[in-house]
């Protein structure tokens, strides 16, 4: 006989006292919503696809970092902000690193639950969500006026979604950079499987130093993405050395617009926990990333946030909002999954990092203090160097 200790008893006679006390209603909903998980669990378990197209519950990983170590990499990354609002990440010369942590931590949570872009749309009237996308990332393509043979440079690829795109439409080759090793593995790995691997390739590398010659591309882009950069001139500047004279850069910016006011308490708020939920060391206006590209000697082209620019098209934080009640969901199963030792420690905590700051988003677009698309395109002078 297999002793069972006295607290698991205790419990479970509590726990079926309480049950007992429950109408037949509320007792046949639990019994329903018992059987949906467990099916949910049971088959998960036997039909565990050999397709890596997206990571299963149960395939939720650290990405880089081992799994006994993603407690301890999150409780470290969580330190790293200060406790006043508006602080920040405290010690920025750490951004680089703790940037590559929080895209281990999140990466397989984002594609389980997001998919392979990892960033926003307007929802396009009649479109679905994929369609949106798509034309988002296809609108790049068509301001840097690439064509085949030409080379682009994709700075901050993620697991190379847009990459994928641009290099499609277009027919130009696309190298794409990203900080963390795990997502180039994945990156690499669509692009093999969707047929893009020859008009590809993505390396692990700093954009702040990056591993190409002056003068290399002849287009570049970054999507939501040099947000992550210690200071916004540090990056644009690398990106305007490996262009070509005359040659494009556009970027969709994360940024405060001009509805945002310092000296609102609620304002300041939201952005702090858009900052510590993404992975930023502060944010900066439309009005610094502007002068940012200037000040690297870039000509502005183009300056606008896609988030107002079309009356038609829907707001980016709808998807967020609308999958309010999945999050929840997804919480559950993660908490479950980590409940029964399958999903690496720490990740539960991670997961409920993301669920907080999507009501951060939502609130930063509603409110209309924060936009992830201020489009910005600039334009290195043809007698730079
Ligand atoms: C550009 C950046 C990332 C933008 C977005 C792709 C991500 C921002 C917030 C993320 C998410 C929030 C809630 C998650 C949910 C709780 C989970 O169950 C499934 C994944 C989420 C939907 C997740 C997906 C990606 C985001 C929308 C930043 C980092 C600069
Ligand atoms: C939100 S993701 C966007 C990814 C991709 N642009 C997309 O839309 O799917 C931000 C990307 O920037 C990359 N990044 C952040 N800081 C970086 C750095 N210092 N050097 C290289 N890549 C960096 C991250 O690794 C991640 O791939």
């Amino acid at each position: 006989m297999v002793a069972v200790p006295a607290l698991v008893t205790k419990t479970v006679d509590r726990l079926s006292a309480e049950f007992d006390k429950l109408s037949t209603t509320q007792k046949y909903a639990i019994g329903v919503a018992g059987g949906v998980a467990s099916l949910y669990v049971v088959g998960s378990l036997l039909f565990k696809s050999s397709d890596k197209s997206k990571p299963s519950t149960f395939e939720l990983t650290g990405g880089s970092i081992e799994a006994a170590k993603v407690k301890a990499e999150f409780d470290a990354y969580s330190e790293s902000y200060g406790k006043n609002a508006g602080d920040g990440i405290i010690d920025r010369t750490k951004t680089v690193h703790l940037v590559d942590v929080f895209y281990s931590l999140v990466t397989d949570i984002y594609e389980w639950g997001w998919g392979q872009s990892f960033h926003f749309s307007p929802r396009l009237p009649n479109k679905d969500l994929r369609a949106s996308e798509a034309a988002h990332e296809a609108r790049v393509a068509a301001l840097l006026r690439l064509r085949p043979g030409m080379k682009a440079l994709d700075c901050g690829c993620g697991v190379g979604g847009p990459m994928r795109t641009v290099a499609s439409v277009s027919g130009a080759h696309v190298t794409g950079i990203t900080i963390n090793q795990y997502q180039v593995d994945r990156a690499k790995y669509h692009n093999l499987k969707q047929g893009v691997a020859p008009l590809t390739d993505v390396v692990r590398g700093d954009f702040l130093n990056m591993p190409f010659k002056d003068c290399t591309f002849d287009g570049a882009y970054a999507i939501e993405a040099t947000c992550h950069a210690p200071k916004l001139e540090g990056v644009y500047g690398e990106i305007f050395r490996v262009l070509k004279p005359g040659c494009y850069f556009v970027s969709y910016e994360w940024v405060s617009t001009c509805k945002y006011d310092p000296t609102n308490p609620e304002h300041v708020r939201i952005i702090d926990e858009i900052n510590f939920g993404n992975g930023l060391p502060e944010m900066r206006s439309w009005k610094e990333a502007e002068n940012a590209g200037k000040n690297v000697g870039f000509d502005l082209i183009m300056s606008m946030d896609l988030a107002t620019a079309s009356v038609v098209s829907g707001p980016w934080y709808e998807r967020l909002r609308m999958g309010k009640y999945t999050h929840a969901i997804n919480h559950s199963i993660v908490s479950a999954v980590d409940a029964i030792g399958m999903a690496p420690k720490g990740l539960k905590e991670v997961h409920h990092m993301l669920v907080e700051v999507a009501k951060s988003l939502i609130k930063g677009g509603e409110v209309g203090v924060f936009t992830p698309m201020h489009l910005l395109l600039f334009r290195k002078p043809e007698t730079a160097q």
